[in-house]
Order: C-alpha cells, then sequence, then structure tokens
C-alpha cells in the first residue's frame, strides 16, 4: 500500500529529463511508462550490467517485456528507486535487437500445428527457429565446450533395458509421490529462469499446465510468485521453490517467507551455482548487441545480486532453522566448501576424498535434508562436471541406502540434466532415482504461441512415452522398475574409482 501511494504522488516527467541520466553510474530507464532509477540495481543484475546499462536514459521497455514479467520490477526494486511517469511521446527508443524481432516474426507466421509435434525433439526445433537469438543462445546454450551439456546425452545412451517378458502389463500407472505429493507422471518441471523469451507469464503457464496434467512444478527464484501461486488451476496444488540464496541473509530470509506464505510445498536450494557459469553463446549475443562483455570476471560481475559465492553449509543450517518447508539441494557435486565445514561440525578427521559427489549425498543425507537433485544445472554451469546420471550410478554402487524405496517419505534423490525420453526416465528410476527434473523441453514447449497447450502435448507425449515404455520392459508401477531391468555395465566403466567413503 504504501509503495502504491508513493507511486501516485509522483510527478509525470519530461523525456529529456530522463535523458540526462544516461550513464552506468547515473541510469535511468523507462519501462511500460514508468521511470525507474536502477544506477545501484546494476551491478546486482543477474544478466550483468551491460544489458541494462545499453538503456541508460532511454526507454528499455522492449527489451525488458521480452524477457520479464510486467510486475517483476516492481517487486525488485525498492520503492524508493522510482522517479515517476513519462511524459508520454518524449522518450527515445533504442532499435532493441531488430535482427531477433524480425526472426522472431518470421518463424511466428511459420510454425507447424501442435498436433504435428510428436516428441520433444520436434519441440526443440521449433524453438530454435522461433525464438529470438538472445532466447536461443540463453536457453540451449551450456557452459564453455559444453561438454557436460553433450555428455548426458551420450550417457543415456550406453545404458540400455534388460525387459522382462510374459507380464501381465495392463493397466500401467506412472504415478509417484514427490516430497509426498502425488504426481502422475515420476518427473517435475524444473526451474528455469528468462521463461518470457519463451511465452509471455511462461512461469504462470507452465504452473496452470502442471496443475492440469497431475505434476508439480517448482518455481525459480525469479519468477512474479504471487502471479505463478494464483495460477495454478487445481485446489491445492502443490508448487515447490527455487531458491538463490543471496549474500544478504534479510533479502534470502524474506523470500523464503513469502513463499512459504504463499504456500510452497518444498525449497529447492541451488547449490551448483555459486558464481555463473561461463556461457559464451550468451556472451557473443551481448558483444553482438555493442555490450561490453568484461573480460576480469564474467562470472563474479554476472552473479552479484543473485547468487552467493560464500554459500556453505553454515546457510543452509540458517536455512533450516528459518523454514519449516522441506529443503532439497539441487545440484548436489563435488564441493569442498560443503564438505570442510560439515567435518568442522562434526569435529571428525578429515578422511575422505573430496573428490566425489557420492560424498555429497550422503553428507545431505546426515545432515537431514529431505532430498537431493543430481544435477549438473543443465551443463550451464562447471564444463566438465559429470552426467548426473554417473553420480546416480556411484550413489548406487557405494551408498545404495539412499536409494532405498524404503527411506522416500524422509529422503528423495532425484535427477536432472538431459532427459528426452520416456526411456531416458525410466533408466534413472530402475536405478534408484525417485522422479526427475526436465527443464529446456519444458521451455521449447511454450514457443511459437503454443503455450499452455504445448506445455499439455508435452506432458502428455512423455507421459505416452512412459506408459508404453514400462509395459516393454514389464513394468506396471514404478515400484516394480528395478536394477536388474538395466544394463549399465558400459557406463559403470566411467565411474570414478576414487571414491572413498
Ligand atoms: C534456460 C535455463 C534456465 C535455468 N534457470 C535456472 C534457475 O533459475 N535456477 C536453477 O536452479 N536452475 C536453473 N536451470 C537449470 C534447470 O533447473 C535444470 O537443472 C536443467 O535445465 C536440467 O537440464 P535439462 O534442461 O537438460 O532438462 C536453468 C536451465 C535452463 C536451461
Amino acid at each position: 500500500m504504501d509503495a502504491q501511494r508513493t507511486f501516485l504522488k509522483m510527478a509525470v516527467m519530461d523525456g529529456a529529463e530522463v535523458a540526462k541520466h544516461n550513464t552506468e553510474k547515473d541510469c535511468w530507464v523507462v519501462i511500460n511508462g514508468k521511470i525507474w532509477d536502477v544506477s545501484d540495481f546494476l551491478a546486482e543484475h543477474p544478466g550483468g550490467a551491460g544489458v541494462i546499462g545499453k538503456y541508460a536514459g532511454r526507454d528499455a521497455t522492449e527489451a525488458y517485456s521480452e524477457v520479464h514479467d510486467p510486475e517483476l520490477v516492481e517487486s525488485t526494486l525498492s520503492p524508493s528507486s522510482y522517479i515517476g511517469q513519462v511524459l508520454p511521446g518524449s522518450i527515445g527508443k533504442l532499435g532493441h535487437d531488430a535482427t531477433n524481432a524480425a526472426t522472431k516474426n518470421l518463424a511466428k507466421l511459420t510454425h507447424p500445428p501442435l498436433h504435428s509435434m510428436i516428441n520433444v525433439a520436434d519441440f526443440e526445433v521449433v524453438a530454435k527457429g522461433y525464438l529470438s537469438p538472445t532466447g536461443w543462445a540463453y536457453y540451449a546454450g551450456g557452459a564453455e565446450d559444453e561438454v557436460s551439456l553433450m555428455d548426458t546425452r551420450r550417457l543415456f545412451r550406453m545404458i540400455t533395458f534388460r525387459p522382462r517378458v510374459l507380464r501381465p502389463v495392463e493397466p500401467v500407472s506412472p504415478a509417484v509421490k514427490i516430497m509426498g505429493y502425488p504426481s502422475s507422471l515420476p518427473l517435475y518441471i524444473s526451474p528455469t529462469g528468462l521463461g518470457r523469451y519463451a511465452y509471455p507469464n511462461a512461469e504462470s503457464v507452465l504452473a496452470c499446465a502442471a496443475g492440469k496434467e497431475g505434476v508439480i512444478y517448482c518455481m525459480p527464484t525469479t519468477s512474479a510468485h504471487e502471479s505463478v501461486f494464483a495460477a495454478r488451476s487445481v485446489a491445492n496444488q502443490p508448487l515447490f521453490f527455487q531458491l538463490y540464496t543471496t549474500r544478504e541473509r534479510v533479502k534470502a530470509k524474506a523470500m523464503i517467507k513469502k513463499l512459504e506464505a504463499l504456500g510452497a510445498k518444498a525449497l529447492f536450494v541451488t547449490v551448483d551455482s555459486p558464481v555463473l557459469g561461463r556461457r559464451e553463446a550468451d556472451e557473443r549475443i551481448k558483444v553482438a548487441d555493442g555490450i561490453e562483455v568484461s573480460s576480469g570476471g564474467v562470472a563474479k560481475a554476472g552473479s552479484m545480486g543473485l547468487l552467493n559465492p560464500m554459500l556453505s553449509w553454515e546457510d543452509l543450517k540458517w536455512i533450516r532453522a528459518t523454514t519449516s518447508m522441506p529443503l532439497v539441494l539441487k545440484g548436489v557435486q563435488r564441493s569442498p566448501v560443503l564438505f570442510t565445514f560439515y567435518v568442522q561440525l562434526e569435529r571428525r578427521s578429515l578422511t575422505r576424498s573430496l573428490s566425489q559427489t557420492v560424498e555429497d549425498a550422503v553428507l545431505a543425507y546426515d545432515l537431514g535434508v529431505q532430498g537431493i537433485v543430481l544435477s549438473n544445472h543443465g551443463g550451464r554451469s562447471l564444463d566438465g562436471a559429470q552426467a548426473p546420471i554417473l553420480t546416480l550410478l556411484e550413489i548406487r554402487n557405494h551408498a545404495p541406502h539412499l536409494l532405498s524405496p524404503t527411506i522416500r517419505d524422509k529422503f528423495q534423490v532425484f535427477v536432472d540434466g538431459g532427459f528426452r525420453r520416456g526411456t531416458d526416465i525410466l533408466k534413472a528410476l530402475a536405478l534408484g532415482a525417485s522422479a526427475v527434473g526436465i527443464g529446456r523441453p519444458f521451455l521449447y514447449s511454450m514457443t511459437a504461441e503454443y503455450g499452455e497447450a504445448g506445455v499439455r502435448r508435452l506432458l502428455q507425449l512423455f507421459r505416452v512415452e512412459i506408459e508404453t515404455s514400462m509395459a516393454l520392459v514389464g513394468a506396471t508401477t514404478v515400484e516394480q522398475l528395478v536394477p536388474e531391468m538395466i544394463n549399465s555395465e558400459r557406463a559403470e566403466s566411467e565411474v570414478s574409482r576414487r571414491i572413498k567413503l
């Protein structure tokens, strides 16, 4: 209310006045007719200061709207950053991304009918044609040489089935429970930022479609939280929330409390990105767009606000004390910081190897979180981080108790990265995962104006693939998917032999 009153009091200002604040140190921009002083926010902008700085003293509405929901600016910036309304027609626009816009408009005219999409790859092809170069680079890209990005798919091909025959396979049910909540499929929609490249209010669309198909959506930190909750399509539809824990605990706590009050059912704390991975496709687009990409620490500069390079196990303890929501660590992989701190806490001697991810899985379990996501952030964080399915194999070999069906009401192991087929999902389930997370395909499914219908179509395609493959492998329930149905020996030859628990 206070903020609203402040807005109403503000004056209308001529664009010529706005144009004077045209440097990164003194940076005003206009978004949807409102003038904002973003000088202090530039360093915190997850996409880097240059992206906003380019619009200093100008109307940034077009570029802003391509990426963000209308309400995000007001929920992100403090009311004191608001300067007033701009006199209509008095502010200069910057010719934003003309190539992007042209490409997008052309694609809009030619996109194929939704019913012609018969698998994930079809959606990806359409998305590539439809998205702006900026959007495509952001969605599809991985870190540096994209080794991790490509490797996840290679590993799936190295794992085969040992199907059982002459088992009645009707009816088949792929339903599971995720964090205690029923899901009609053994998957959830992973959090992905900047859904707006694909579709307006993308996060709300995902929430709505997820409800209608009986699956769970984990919304990203950067979504318009209230709108996403309002978009739920089913009474008591569970939604999860992914948190990037900022350096400022006050802000992190406010966010956690807000999501708790809105009714989020689990908190996925992302631990694999203390800094932004170096995604060169994004950088090349920025350079082509005339934005200077700092050579002296892109990762650091890009993560000043949202991410926290100092995130440690102590923070996790603090989060635990701050909320009653179940906690899931997203992105369990090598983490000496977590390990060292844990050792200090427990007064144990440092006898374990720090180089393998099964160690962190064990630590997470021992410390009482409710779940972990084996993830390398879709190949977008540390290039060369091993495929998450390999981490699952490590756990199978060295800490199988973490995958036991009997502990799933208190601890679950999820895995994400590169799941594109029902058969990929079945392999992970048979090896002991409780469910898988899927990111990019759901972004692609909203493009070409498909929106909610596209997301639902994709979920239905996954349903058909999963059910068909379950029948063919000889399982009518997810519980019947067991390790004996899998030949993972070729992949296991790549599991590290340096694990010491
Ligand atoms: C475009 C994009 C944005 C993402 N944004 C986030 C994010 O905001 N928070 C997060 O924890 N993970 C984020 N991720 C990682 C996903 O949650 C997930 O780990 C990954 O996409 C899974 O791989 P997949 O896309 O191959 O399914 C993002 C991934 C992509 C592709």
